[in-house]
């Protein structure tokens, strides 16, 4: 039966709601829904109540209340902890919030000191730069050294080793990354959008029915994980812990008598996945956008580099102390953040108990998408919004405008990303290296088609392009 005074929008048939189309991308439905329905909108499918959230006010208010902070079931998702919680992306409540403050600190203590962020990806930088050397001259898609950057990074803090940039090892484990973002099986959307049925059926035919490649997937992942704690613990010195993995070690140790504590190993090797799956393929396909961006507008790219030389010298690599001197080039990666929306509807979150929100009922358990897309596209919030513009994030005096509303790439309040901080690091500092030392430029006639594949999952991810790479002199 319907709950009296939800938010306007669609109910459907009865126990099925309606389902979304399979030919135009999610993200693109919403838009369009938000156009009838306004900042807040009902839309059952397949029998789950969905509250879409598409205004930035709202989209605030709500994320930083409690009540919304939760998670809905994600079939897949689960399937990596043999669908018992644990982890940071996949939890909700006191799992959820010990898991996420471990994180939070250990993030944020870890990237100070002699093995700070900044040191860490200096050093992926001078490879990454090292390695597009080898591919200056000849049209071709951007090296796959991004990617193995951008996991160094991972592996450095959580359990201090990187991989040279042709280590079969590090391949292998790209790959089933990347495989995650895939089309997943028919079956598994299914479950996305009907959690019920995977309480009715059995997860060994769930398998059996088209989940087997993606488990499988999730098995691989998971030994990398285990095999790093198992080595950890047998060289565990209590004295000095060296990394993420040490660190929770001995916080799991401290709390063993605390009821409270849900740390286990678990807990701890799938946050390393999450560590790896929320913070890799996000990072690198941004930098691979932004790439595409600057080489197709090479207006901008040319005062990148203007604005590059007039603070460094040839050789030197931009670093944190020099940002502030680098207006223009903070003002590019945030318009790249917007223009794309990696996360156009960011992960869905889940409402703890009957609650309301602009006057509004909104029952127990109702998921909760926000638009991020709709915030970075409102003609209200941004002066040309389907354009580059980076001017977006520029005062007039060439100042960059911090906080801008409607700005959200890394969603907001109790939920947003706790790598934020670090990706921004990383694509600072790896754009600002490879634009310091390279031009790039679309060969003739080559463009990207920026439309979505309507079966993408989370992430925009970016599609294949041809890039010129040249010295710069
Ligand atoms: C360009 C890069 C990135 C983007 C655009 C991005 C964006 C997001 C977004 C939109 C969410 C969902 C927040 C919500 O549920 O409301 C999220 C969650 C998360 N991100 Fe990121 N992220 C990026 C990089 C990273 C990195 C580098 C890490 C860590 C190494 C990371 C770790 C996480 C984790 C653990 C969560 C789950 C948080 C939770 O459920 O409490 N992300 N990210």
């Amino acid at each position: 039966r319907k709950p009296p005074n939800l938010p306007p929008g669609i109910w459907g048939w009865p126990l099925l709601g309606t389902f979304p189309s399979q030919d135009i991308p999610m993200a693109e439905q919403v838009k369009a829904l938000k156009q009838k329905y306004g900042d807040i909108f009902t839309w059952r499918i397949g029998g789950q109540l969905h509250i879409f959230l598409s205004g930035y006010e709202v989209i605030k208010t709500a994320m930083n209340r409690l009540e919304f902070s939760n998670r809905p079931q994600i079939y897949s998702l689960d399937m990596f902890s043999d669908h018992i919680q644990a982890g940071i992306v996949n939890t909700s409540g006191k799992v959820w919030q010990n898991s996420r403050r471990f994180a939070l600190k250990h993030l944020i203590n870890m990237g100070m000191g002699k093995n700070s962020y900044e040191s860490v990806i200096l050093n992926e930088v001078i490879s990454l730069i090292k390695d597009f050397e080898n591919f200056v001259g000849n049209p071709g898609q951007l090296p796959w050294s991004i990617n193995v950057a951008v996991l160094n990074v991972i592996w450095r803090i959580v359990a201090d080793r990187r991989y040279e940039v042709d280590d079969e090892e590090i391949h292998r484990f790209q790959m089933l990354q990347s495989k995650l973002f895939d089309d997943v099986s028919p079956v598994l959307a299914k479950y996305d959008h009907m959690p019920w049925i995977g309480k009715i059926v059995p997860h060994r035919v769930t398998r059996w029915l088209g989940a087997e490649e993606f488990y499988q997937i999730t098995r691989q992942l998971m030994a990398y994980h285990r095999k790093c704690i198992a080595e950890h613990k047998a060289v565990l010195d209590l004295a000095n812990p060296r990394d993420y993995v040490d660190y929770y070690l001995l916080e799991m140790e401290a709390q063993k008598d605390n009821p409270d504590s849900t740390l286990s190993e678990l807990d701890l090797a799938i946050s390393l996945n999450d560590l790896f799956v929320a913070g890799s393929e996000t990072t690198a396909s941004t930098i691979r956008w932004a790439i595409f961006y600057l080489a197709k507008h090479q207006d901008v790219q040319a005062k990148v580099h203007k604005e590059l030389d007039s603070v460094l010298d040839r050789g030197q690599l931009p670093t944190l102390e020099l940002k502030s001197r680098l207006p223009y080039l903070e003002a590019v990666t945030g318009e790249v953040h917007r223009l794309i929306s990696l996360l156009a509807l960011s992960v869905p979150h889940a409402s703890t108990e009957n609650t309301s929100l602009n006057g509004y009922n909104i029952p127990k358990g109702a998921v909760i998408v926000t638009s991020i897309e709709c915030c970075h596209t409102d003609p209200e919030l941004w002066e040309r919004p389907n354009d580059f513009y980076p001017e977006h994030f520029l005062s007039e005096d060439g100042q960059v405008l911090k906080n801008r509303d409607g700005f959200l790439p890394f969603s907001v309040g109790k939920r947003v990303c706790p790598g934020e901080a670090l990706a921004n690091m990383e694509l600072y500092l790896f754009l600002g290296g490879l634009l310091q030392n390279f031009h790039f430029q679309l060969p003739e006639g080559e463009d990207l088609n920026p439309k979505r594949n309507p079966r993408d999952r989370f992430v925009n991810a970016v599609k294949p392009f041809k890039v010129i790479i040249s010295k710069r002199g």
